[in-house]
């Protein structure tokens, strides 16, 4: 019932192999059939329990003042900055705060969230745009990150996402390095009833350009190319993948036509250095932010607006897989202050 796909070196890739099958299973809900189905609403709200917290009980007491006098304005830099939105969202959100108040001579706690509800929407807005697939065929989606940010996981993720809109979708088991995550991605490519390609050893580049000559042969809208985790100073690993990337243009001139760096929210503020690093090698177009759900630093995506601002395409909420949808800044904002 699977049609997965382990492919050896010593098995050149064929038109005529295995054809891909990519119909979503009832298998493919399998993990989550256990626990109760919560909507996206109910489930982001949940995931952002921690950062809720954070927030909740002190912005009350902090707005209970009912005016946007120099106390509240400390009080409340204190908290953005504890929830790590950085010092330049921090500072943006605060004179935001000061312009609406003397504008709408803001006098009730409720005004004043608000006010401060309306200043996080607008500077997230930006960075709500969602992916475009259309246009190419195969669209070609490159994953990146340092190691256990949620790569191979969002992956499996994405792949059901895509399915659920119709789309085929094909895996290329670019980490190489780590047995385990070929594995893993064996396992959520049969889960949800797509190809993977994967080599035993070898070169990343050869298995994603493998997976892309594939994936032309057969049809299929979109390829997701995981890659192995890496830290910005393993300079040797970031040619590697920048590699890759030069590899994939071989075979699709166009591509990749989305490079996403997945971001663990726990990381807080390095999630700024990685942003640049991973885009100074491989031209990062779009974000996926994991682990919300485990972290009270949900205030990063605010330092990323404002320092990095690049579009966020995915949030993960949880270990689920249908715990990853794209980024809607009111939904995350509303989520915050429910
Ligand atoms: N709570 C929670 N856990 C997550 C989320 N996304 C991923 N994880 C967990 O994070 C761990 C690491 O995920 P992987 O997908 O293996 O990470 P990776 O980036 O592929 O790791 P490497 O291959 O080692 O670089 C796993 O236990 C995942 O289940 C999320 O949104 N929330």
């Amino acid at each position: 019932m699977f049609s997965f796909l382990k492919k050896s070196k010593s098995t050149p890739e064929t038109a005529e192999a295995v054809p891909a099958t990519p119909v979503a299973t009832p298998a493919a809900d399998a993990p989550a059939a256990e626990t109760p189905k919560l909507s996206w609403r109910e489930r982001l709200f949940k995931g952002l329990a921690k950062t809720r917290a954070q927030w909740g009980g002190k912005l009350k007491t902090i707005f209970s003042r009912g005016k946007v006098d120099d106390e509240l304005l400390e009080e409340l830099e204190t908290l953005l900055l504890t929830s790590d939105c950085g010092i330049e969202a921090t500072q943006h959100l605060l004179d935001e705060l000061k312009k609406a108040a003397k504008r709408d001579k803001l006098d009730t706690p409720e005004a004043i969230q608000q006010a401060l509800h309306d200043a996080l929407l607008e500077t997230l807005q930006p960075l709500e745009q969602p992916l475009d697939i259309g246009g190419h065929k195969p669209y070609v989606i490159m994953i990146a990150g340092v190691n256990g940010a949620g790569k191979t996981t969002s992956i499996g993720k994405l792949a059901k996402y895509f399915q659920n809109q119709g789309k085929s979708v094909l895996l290329a088991a670019g980490d190489t390095f780590r047995a385990a995550a070929r594995e893993q991605l064996e396992t959520w490519g049969e889960r949800n009833n797509v190809t993977v390609i994967a080599q035993d050893k070898g070169d990343p580049a050869a298995v994603v350009f493998d997976a892309i000559s594939a994936a032309k042969a057969r049809g299929i809208d979109i390829v997701l190319a995981d890659t192995a985790g890496r830290l910005p100073t393993q300079l040797h690993l970031m040619e590697e993948i920048a590699k890759v990337r030069r590899v994939i243009q071989k075979i699709e001139p166009s591509g990749p036509h989305e490079t996403l760096l997945v971001l663990d929210a726990n990381i807080g503020q390095n999630a700024l250095q990685q942003v640049k690093a991973f885009d100074k090698a491989i031209n990062v177009t779009g974000l996926v932010l994991t682990k919300l759900d485990g972290t009270a630093k949900g205030g990063v995506v605010t330092a990323i607006a404002r320092q990095c601002p690049k579009p966020i395409r995915f949030i993960g909420v949880g270990e689920q897989i249908d715990d990853l949808r794209p980024f809607s800044a009111k939904d995350f904002v509303d989520a915050l202050f429910e």
